[in-house]
C-alpha cells in the first residue's frame, strides 16, 4: 500500500503554505493531529499483573480498591499511655509496642503506649507523655494537660482513611511511586496494569555526532540523549536505540524488522535530498494518518500505521522532525498521546494558566513556545528556534500559543515539561 495522498480521518482541505514539496497534503490543525494520534492508538494495551518494584509508570488497569480497613486497628496517634475512663489512672501493664496486640483495659486504669500500637480494648483516649504525670509512688496517673482528654483523643481510629473494598483510585491512574506506597498501605502485593508499549527509537543524521564538541560542519546528536528517558517517563518501555544511516535501505529495513508498538523516528521528515522517511513509508506499505501539523515548530512531523506484526499485532510510526525543539514539538503532539492512550494512561485534561507577558504567535499555526511558571502565570523564555534548546532547558512547560498570539493576562493552555 502506499501513503495515503487524500485525508483519512477527516478530509481536511489543503492548505498550500503547509504542504511539503510536491506533496498535496494538508498540515493537520494541531488539536486534530493530537485526537488522531490519541485515537489512533485504538484499545489500551492487555492488563498484566506487576510486582510493585515493576508496576512503578505503568497504568493501573483496574481500580485500587482497599483490601482492608484503614487503619486496620485502632491506633495510638502519640507515645504516652492510653487510658480508659477520667484520671488519675492506676498504671498497670509494662506497655504496649507498635506491631503487639495489647489485652483489655480495665476502667480507671492506664498502661505506657508507643505511637503506631494498637489501642488496647476499653482505652478511652492516648494521653501523650508530655501531658501526663506519674506520681512518686509510680503508680497513678495524673493528667497534666492543658483540656480535658475527651474520648477518642490521639487515637486513630480503625477505618479513619478508608474501609475495606472502598475505591481508592480508578483504573487509568498512573502509577507513580505515591501509589506504590499508597497500594502498598492498603494490603497489595502486586498491581494489574497495562503492558506498556514498546518503542525502538531510530535516529537519523549521518552528519550527527556522538561524542565531543562539534566539528568539521558536523553536529551532536541531541535527541539520542534526550528521548529515552523522556519516553519512558511517558510510559513507554524503550527497546532499542539505533543511529541508522541516511540510506533508503537500512531506514527501511530497521523499520520493516521492528517489533516494537511504536518506532520513532528523528529527522528525514522533511524533502530534502537524503530524506528518506516517505519513501520508506510508502515502500513498507504504511498509511499516513498525520503528515505535516500545522504548529511552530516541527510542522513536518508524521504519524502512519506500519504493517502489523507476524502475531498480528499493530504497529505505529511517528516521525519526529530533526531540528532537536521540533521534535520534541512532535513528541508532546503525536508520541505523547499515542503512548499514553496505548499504556492505559488516563487524560488529565488541559492545564490553562495566565501568560505574564505577551506570547508571540505564527499568523496561522499554532506555536509551541518553552516558558516558565510562577504561580498561575507563564512567562515566555528566549531561545526559542527550532534549532535550539537552550530556551526549553529552562523552561518547566510549553505554551500553546494560538494562531495571532496572546495578549499578556490572557489565558493560555501549557503542556507541563517533565522534571519540572
Ligand atoms: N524546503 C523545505 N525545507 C525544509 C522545510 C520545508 O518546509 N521546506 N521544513 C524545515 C523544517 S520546519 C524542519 S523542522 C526541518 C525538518 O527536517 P528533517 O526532519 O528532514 O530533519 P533533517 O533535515 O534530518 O535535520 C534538520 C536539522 O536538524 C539537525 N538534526 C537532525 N537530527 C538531529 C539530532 N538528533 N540532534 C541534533 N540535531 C539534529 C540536522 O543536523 C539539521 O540541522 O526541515 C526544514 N527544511
Ligand atoms: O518546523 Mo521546523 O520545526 O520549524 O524547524
Amino acid at each position: 500500500m502506499t501513503p495515503s495522498r487524500t485525508d483519512p480521518a477527516d478530509g481536511t482541505a489543503p492548505h498550500a503554505s503547509h504542504a511539503r514539496p510536491g506533496s498535496p497534503r494538508a498540515a493537520r490543525d494541531w488539536e486534530r493531529a493530537r485526537s488522531i494520534a490519541r485515537s489512533c492508538a485504538g484499545q489500551p494495551l492487555p492488563a498484566v499483573p506487576r510486582t510493585l518494584a515493576d508496576a512503578l509508570g505503568h497504568a493501573l488497569a483496574e481500580p485500587l480498591v482497599a483490601l482492608t480497613d484503614l487503619p486496620s486497628f485502632d491506633t495510638a496517634a502519640m507515645d504516652g499511655w492510653a487510658v480508659a475512663g477520667p484520671g488519675p489512672w492506676r498504671l498497670s501493664g509494662a506497655g504496649v509496642l507498635a506491631g503487639e496486640e495489647p489485652g483489655p483495659l480495665a476502667p480507671g486504669t492506664a498502661v505506657p503506649i508507643a505511637t503506631g500500637a494498637p489501642v488496647p480494648p476499653g482505652a478511652t483516649a492516648v494521653l501523650r507523655s508530655e501531658h501526663g504525670a506519674v506520681d512518686p509512688g509510680q503508680d497513678l496517673l495524673y493528667d497534666r494537660s492543658p483540656g480535658p482528654v475527651c474520648a477518642g483523643r490521639d487515637i486513630r481510629p480503625r477505618g479513619q482513611e478508608c474501609r475495606s473494598g472502598e475505591p481508592l483510585l480508578p483504573a487509568g491512574s498512573t502509577v507513580t511511586e505515591r501509589v506504590l506506597g499508597h497500594a502498598a498501605a492498603a494490603g497489595y502485593d502486586r498491581l494489574t496494569v497495562h503492558r506498556r508499549p514498546s518503542v525502538e527509537l531510530l535516529v537519523l543524521g549521518d552528519e550527527l555526532l556522538e561524542h565531543g564538541v562539534p566539528r568539521g560542519g558536523r553536529v551532536r546528536d541531541a535527541l539520542g540523549p534526550l528521548l529515552p528517558p523522556w519516553l519512558h517517563g511517558l510510559g513507554a518501555e524503550v527497546i532499542g536505540r539505533h543511529r541508522i544511516a541516511d540510506d533508503l535501505g537500512p531506514l527501511r529495513e530497521a523499520v520493516r524488522r521492528s517489533p516494537a508498538d511504536v518506532v520513532i523516528t528523528t529527522g528525514s521528515t522533511a524533502a530534502g535530498p537524503v530524506d528518506f522517511l516517505h519513501d520508506t513509508l510508502r515502500s513498507v506499505g504504511a498509511r499516513l494518518l498525520v503528515d505535516s501539523v500545522a504548529v511552530r515548530p516541527g510542522h513536518p512531523m508524521l504519524l502512519a500505521e506500519l504493517p502489523a506484526t507476524a502475531d498480528g499485532r499493530a504497529r505505529r510510526l511517528v516521525g519526529l522532525p530533526g531540528n532537536p525543539l521540533a521534535a520534541v514539538a512532535g513528541l508532546v503532539t503525536l508520541a505523547e498521546p499515542l503512548l499514553r492512550h496505548l499504556g492505559g494512561h488516563r487524560d488529565p485534561g488541559p492545564v490553562r494558566l495566565t501568560a505574564a507577558a505577551a506570547l508571540p504567535g505564527h499568523p496561522c499555526d499554532t506555536r509551541l513556545l518553552p516558558v516558565f511558571t510562577a504561580g498561575q502565570e507563564v512567562t515566555p523564555l528566549p531561545f526559542d528556534g527550532p534549532a535550539m534548546l537552550r530556551g526549553l532547558a529552562l523552561a518547566d512547560a510549553l505554551a500553546v500559543v494560538p494562531p495571532g498570539g496572546v495578549v499578556a493576562g490572557a489565558t493560555v493552555e501549557v503542556l507541563e515539561l517533565p522534571g519540572r
